[in-house]
């Protein structure tokens, strides 16, 4: 509970100065298996520190997150980022919602990911270190990832996300399968890497996640965005019906 409540306050007092967007995107149409998937979607992201994404199952949330990684292409529209060399240049990051590590120690593991976004060798072990200081992952450096519990994998998974040195990182529902303690630490995390200058971007079901972290809400419904609001407002007075039914839960596709 202290913890929760340091977090929100947190999550108040950080500055919601606006910037230019990481990602513009115009019309963007998504098709898979011959059904729309996104239908006409505009949005500018980025320009907070943390945007969660929100809606109801099947509404496009990952879709777009694939998206905005690169992993898909859009059926139509545009996808513009801030920088001309994206999402290639590792300035962008993807976490799982189930972290996907090598059968490797913890430590492997992130300098497996530092080799690959090309540190040299001799920064690597250093850079290591920080990497599990900032996830508090020191005392699992050599810990199997496979024995590390779901908290401490998802906190593995995030940190050697960071080792891409990320403008933006993508987060898919980072706290689904984690108890409540696991969550605040990851939560503390996330708030850690904005600190650092990360934008972040994340999906969550977790209304209470995104008022303690999200600086505003991109709310989609049926593949489009019914509403983008301040946190506050959209917590407060939600502007669509589709995010009033969603948040009082009442909307079902
Ligand atoms: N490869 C695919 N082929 C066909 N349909 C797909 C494919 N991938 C996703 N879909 C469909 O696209 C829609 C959007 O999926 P997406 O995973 O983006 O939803 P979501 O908002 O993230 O949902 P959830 O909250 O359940 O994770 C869903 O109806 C899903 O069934």
């Amino acid at each position: 509970m202290v913890e929760s409540n340091r977090l929100t306050n947190l999550a108040h007092h950080r500055g919601t100065q606006t910037r230019p967007p990481a990602v513009r995107l115009h019309d963007v149409h998504l098709r898979r298996g011959g059904q729309p998937i996104l239908r006409g979607l505009s949005a500018e992201l980025g320009q907070s520190d943390i945007t969660a994404i929100m809606g109801p199952n099947g509404a496009g949330k990952t879709q777009l997150l694939r998206l905005l990684a690169g992993l898909t292409q859009p059926d139509g529209g545009t996808v513009h980022f801030a920088w001309p060399d994206a999402p290639e240049k590792h300035r962008i990051a993807l976490v799982f919602q189930r972290p996907v590590l090598l059968r490797r120690s913890t430590l492997g593991n992130l300098s497996h990911a530092l080799r690959q976004y090309g540190v040299p060798r001799r920064r690597r072990l250093s850079r290591a270190m920080e990497l599990l200081a900032f996830g508090d992952l020191t005392d699992r450096a050599r810990t199997p990832a496979r024995a590390l519990s779901g908290g401490e994998q998802q906190r593995l998974a995030l940190v050697r996300a960071m080792a891409a040195a990320p403008d933006l990182l993508l987060l898919d529902e980072p706290t689904s399968n984690l108890d409540p303690r696991s969550t605040a630490a990851i939560e503390a995390l996330i708030l850690r890497a904005t600190a650092q200058g990360v934008r972040v971007i994340l999906v969550t079901h977790d209304a209470g996640q995104a008022r303690r972290l999200a600086d505003d809400i991109l709310f989609l419904h049926d593949g489009r965005v019914a509403e983008h609001s301040p946190a506050s407002r959209f917590f407060d007075m939600p502007a669509s019906a589709q995010a009033a039914a969603y948040l009082q839960g009442d909307l079902y596709l």
